[in-house]
């Protein structure tokens, strides 16, 4: 997840920050921002409504799992909007008075961008509420028995919260927001595009259908995509090729340990957890982690999200169940007495 410090303060130029992502991969604006055509469509008829109103954007959460480009989104916002972003994250805010400094820095119309809003503390989150209903906050003055509250008029600004565990959110927070959007999986194309215009950034020629191979591999999402072409274009230079075509790709990929389906190590230890230790489930999630030696939150938030919409996995009630398109994918003969989904 991302690496953002609780202090910075970022103007759209020089925005980023996040460790191991190089700030020129971040696409600046929505033209430039790869797939999510609907959400772009929209956000580009709120983000004018809004300037053309001299207004701040409505309160806007973006959820969706990591990598897919929640952080990116706020950045480009705040440059469409032609204001500043201010930059935290849930748990970098440790107090009301921290929440205070962020808010009362703000300019008119700013942006301020709360990563991992699930994480806030609740006495914070409570003084998130006036602050984004009435654009007011209340601050403590004075001590012992002569402190009392002053509420601060705050400049109208725009709350962009990003988490990739809505259901972790709580409702009077997840209501307070007017603009409330999911950043989805990408499909093997936009995720080809990314690689390609990645590429092109780092100087190396990449072919089409190299970059159609490592985009289907990168489990819908873009940071990965980024992060295998890097790895891929090691291998190329290391053997001397001047360009990366199809074959550099899959033979880098298959080193990598990244399958024909894009899934990798942990992915596959997952599965193969279910089907073979639990005849394809149900197993309860505490379980899989305390087996895996994972935390649950790694599983829910990283592993399982891609796994469900690829049909890997299912979740029920009564656990998470694997699927024959899983076995079958990991080469395994379904066990005597599975559990598991029978109808993919
Ligand atoms: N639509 C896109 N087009 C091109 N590149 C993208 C796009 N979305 C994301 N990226 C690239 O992927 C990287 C990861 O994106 P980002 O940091 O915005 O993800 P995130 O959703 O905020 O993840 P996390 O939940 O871990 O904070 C960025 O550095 C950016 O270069
Ligand atoms: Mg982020």
């Amino acid at each position: 997840m991302s690496q953002e410090s609780g202090r910075a303060l970022v103007t759209p130029a020089v925005a980023g920050g996040e460790a191991g992502e190089g700030q020129s991969l971040r696409p600046q604006t929505l033209a430039d921002y790869v797939g999510q055509a609907a959400l772009k469509r929209k956000l580009e008829v709120f983000v004018r409504a809004a300037r053309g109103r001299d207004e701040p954007l409505d309160h806007t959460l973006l959820h969706g799992p990591p990598g897919l480009g929640k952080t990116t989104m706020a950045h480009i916002l705040a440059h469409e909007l032609g204001v500043r972003l201010h930059l935290t994250s849930g748990p970098a805010i440790e107090h009301k008075g921290v929440l205070a400094g962020h808010l009362t820095a703000l300019g008119s119309r700013d942006v301020l961008f709360i990563d991992e809003i699930h994480r806030l503390a609740p006495a914070v989150e409570e003084s998130l509420y006036s602050a984004m209903e009435d654009g007011r906050i209340d601050l403590p003055v004075g001590e012992g028995n002569r402190a009392r509250t002053i509420g601060f008029e705050l400049a109208p600004f725009t709350l962009i919260g990003a988490t990739t565990r809505t259901a972790l959110l709580s409702g009077p927070l997840r209501d307070r927001f007017q603009i409330i959007e999911a950043i989805e999986f990408y499909g093997d194309d936009e995720l080809a595009a990314i690689v390609c215009r990645t590429a092109s950034i780092l100087g190396v020629p990449v072919s089409g259908a190299a970059a159609l191979e490592v985009g289907r591999r990168s489990r819908g999402t873009p940071r990965i995509a980024n992060r295998l072409i890097r790895r891929v274009r090691d291998f190329a230079q290391v053997r001397g090729a001047r360009s990366i075509e199809l074959a550099d790709a899959s033979a880098s990929l298959l080193e990598l340990g990244i399958d024909s389906e894009g899934l990798d190590a942990l992915d596959r230890r997952l599965l193969t957890m279910i089907v073979e230790n639990f005849r394809g489930g149900p197993v309860g999630v505490d379980a899989l982690a305390a087996s895996l030696g994972e935390p649950r939150d790694t599983l829910e938030s990283v592993v399982e999200p891609f796994l469900l919409q690829r049909g890997f996995l299912l979740r029920t009630p009564r656990g998470r169940i694997a699927t024959i398109k899983a076995a079958r994918h990991l080469g395994i003969e379904l066990p005597v007495g599975w559990q598991g989904a029978l109808d993919l």
